[in-house]
């Protein structure tokens, strides 16, 4: 017995293939499963006019027939009749979404290049109707030298005519497959373009706009630069618009740490709240206004439409570091935290490139290093301009933004090439259209991202703060004798200050360091709490935290707890979230052990060359 005649149905992912199939094939549908790997073949039996039975495979979602998931890979060897248990296809169904015209062609165009007897699905056009887009399907197959049929698959529109397609297709002589050769994705990219610029009849303005602004905003040279000057403006007004509400909360601050210490009765209880829960807490909630700066951007950002461009512009950038496109949406809410930016990997198909983007998310700099960096640089950077109104204090905070990219692309090109070894693939992704952002959205997020923020403030970083007081108030000082040193915070702090003492730190940093595992903006609070405390009741318990920490640091350990800041391995939840999408405990072993020798080795080198320039 002959088998039947085989049409592929084929089509970037969501072109409506599998609605489609549905509508040509009814009820009879067979699932089994391709051998060898863990994708289901679905197949369907359509009987043409004439009364011929044909059988009809509907093939995974692909964006190329270069593939990057399995997915993809039986796409490919399906339609190349390479695929194990599968007969070559005799014909091929390619599903095009109208509202996506230009992104979808591209596969199609190296589809028709395979030689087949094709019809090309015209789907979706309801949708397309209705963002006022209106495509000439004549001038469409006139261009692509196959049938093109408009349908739309759910209300089984234009079905008829494509099967009637299909009866003529069948009937005529079959060529054999064409080899395919990997093709170069640019030229292939313009002509899509240009075939769905082509086909267009009318269109609404705001498809227009969106493809104007994709001329200049994806430009290959004039993109890029953009995409860093957005960056920039980011980092420098997370300095300069916070100036004002962060005074406020300062002195809001000091003004309730006044009013308890006014009320209080010298002692414990005095010293638990004034310096443990207001000293401590106090320290990290002054960095609300920079937080909620950065999330303003990053929500923009999103909301616009222009994350996606941002990602696309990176995407040669990752390959080069031997990452997917795909894991630069990941690296980048991992600015905010890495919690949800590991979370994010999900959408990367393979499995080495998601491991390699989980192990180097913990390295962009999320939110949480935002107060540390702030204090520091704050304290030890002159506020002062280096020329064209660039701060200084903004330009640092920006090297070290780039330090921890840099250290991230370096970390993943490494380990690429090591322990998550094995092959990637193309990637592609859809641009959606621009949108105005709304207000709403946007003050809805903020007002998330505070209550976060506060609820961390409020619980673990409250919780590790009186937890440090408690070490670094017992056992209590003779008189004449330092209170931390006495105290049993002093005493770990000395042994931790022998590993370290070798890159710089000192003994406050020693003393930071283990409360700061717990949340890394508890660093700060800690070294607040413990200033406070040590400062006794002292005139200068008022002093500010920076300033404190200019009489205390020399700038070359001040340089290096920054370098320690970019690297370190330090948030609990990081750690969990790692354990999770891993499924044990090797992989957030792994990653802890190699930031923390990256961290260690940074702030060396950092202090060491600060040392030997002098500072
Ligand atoms: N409005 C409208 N929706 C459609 C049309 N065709 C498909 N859809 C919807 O689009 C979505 C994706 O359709 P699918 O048939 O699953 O797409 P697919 O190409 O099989 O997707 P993958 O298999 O994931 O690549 C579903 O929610 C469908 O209901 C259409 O012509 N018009
Ligand atoms: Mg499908």
């Amino acid at each position: 017995m002959t088998p039947l005649p085989l049409v592929a149905v084929a089509g970037s992912p969501n072109a409506g293939k599998s609605a489609l199939f549905n509508a040509l094939t009814g009820a009879r549908q067979k699932v089994g499963n391709y051998p060898g790997v863990t994708v289901e073949r679905h197949s369907g039996r359509l009987t043409l006019a004439d009364g011929r039975p044909v059988e009809l495979v509907d093939l995974p979602g692909a964006y190329s027939l270069d593939p990057a998931s399995p997915d993809e890979a039986v796409t490919r060897d399906v339609l190349l009749g390479k695929q194990k248990g599968e007969r070559a296809p005799d014909a091929l169904v390619i599903v095009v979404d109208a509202s996506n015209l230009d992104n979808h062609l591209r596969f199609a165009l190296q589809l028709i290049e395979l030689g087949l007897p094709t019809i090309v699905a015209l789907n979706m056009v309801d949708l397309a109707k209705r963002d006022g887009l209106q495509l000439d399907p004549k001038r469409l197959e006139a261009e692509l030298g196959v049938p093109v049929i408009e349908t739309v698959a759910v209300r089984k529109r234009g079905i008829q005519e494509l099967q009637a397609a299909l009866d003529d297709m069948i009937s005529a002589p079959r060529c054999g497959v064409h080899e395919h050769a990997p093709s170069d994705l640019i030229p292939l990219q313009r002509r899509a373009r240009d075939i769905a610029k082509a086909a267009v009849v009318s269109e609404s303005p705001v498809r227009r706009w969106t493809h104007r602004l994709d001329g200049v905003l994806l430009h290959p040279i004039a993109g890029p630069a953009i995409l860093a000057a957005v960056l920039f403006v980011m980092f420098q007004a997370v300095f300069a618009w916070s100036e004002v509400p962060v005074s406020w909360i300062e002195s809001g601050i000091a003004l309730i740490a006044q009013g308890a210490a006014d009320v209080l009765p010298h002692g414990l209880l005095r010293s638990l709240i004034v310096d443990g829960v207001i000293g401590g807490v106090g320290a990290v909630v002054v960095f609300l206004p920079q937080i909620l700066i950065l999330f303003f951007f990053i929500l923009l950002l999103e909301a616009s439409g222009y994350m996606v461009r941002a990602a696309f512009l990176m995407d040669k950038l990752m390959h080069g570091a031997g990452l997917s496109g795909r894991a630069f949406i990941p690296l980048l809410s991992s600015f905010a935290c890495a919690v949800p930016g590991i979370m994010a990997t999900r959408t990367i198909d393979n499995p080495k490139d998601r491991l390699t983007t989980i192990l180097v998310a913990p390295l962009m700099t999320c939110s949480a290093r935002l107060p540390v960096y702030t204090l520091i640089i704050a304290a030890f950077i002159p506020d002062r301009t280096v020329g064209l109104g660039v701060g200084l204090q903004g330009l640092v905070m920006f090297g070290l933004y780039v330090t921890g990219v840099g250290g991230a692309l370096l970390a993943a090109l490494t380990l690429r090439r090591t322990v998550t070894k094995g092959g990637g693939g193309a990637f592609m992704m859809e641009l959606p259209k621009y949108q105005m952002p709304q207000l709403k959205d946007v003050v809805i997020g903020l007002y998330q991202r505070a209550l976060i923020f506060l609820k961390r403030a409020g619980t673990i970083i409250l919780g590790t703060t009186v937890l440090l007081w408690a070490l670094a108030s017992f056992p209590q000082a003779k008189p004449g004798e330092s209170q931390i040193e006495a105290s049993i915070a002093g005493k770990i702090s000395s042994g931790i200050e022998v590993l370290v003492k070798p890159i710089g730190f000192n003994r406050d940093i020693s003393l930071a360091l283990l409360p700061a595992m717990a949340a890394r903006e508890v660093a700060v609070s800690a070294i607040g709490t413990v200033y406070s405390i040590d400062a006794g009741d002292d005139q200068s318990a008022n002093v500010a935290l920076e300033d404190r920490l200019r009489g205390r640091w020399s700038l070359a350990t001040a340089l290096a707890f920054l370098a320690w800041f970019v690297f370190a391995p330090q948030c609990i939840s990081t750690i969990a979230v790692t354990r999770r999408e891993t499924n044990g405990w090797k992989w957030p072993a792994f990653m802890v052990g190699y930031l923390f020798a990256l961290a260690y080795i940074a702030a060396g080198a950092t202090y060491w060359t600060a040392v030997a320039l002098g500072l």
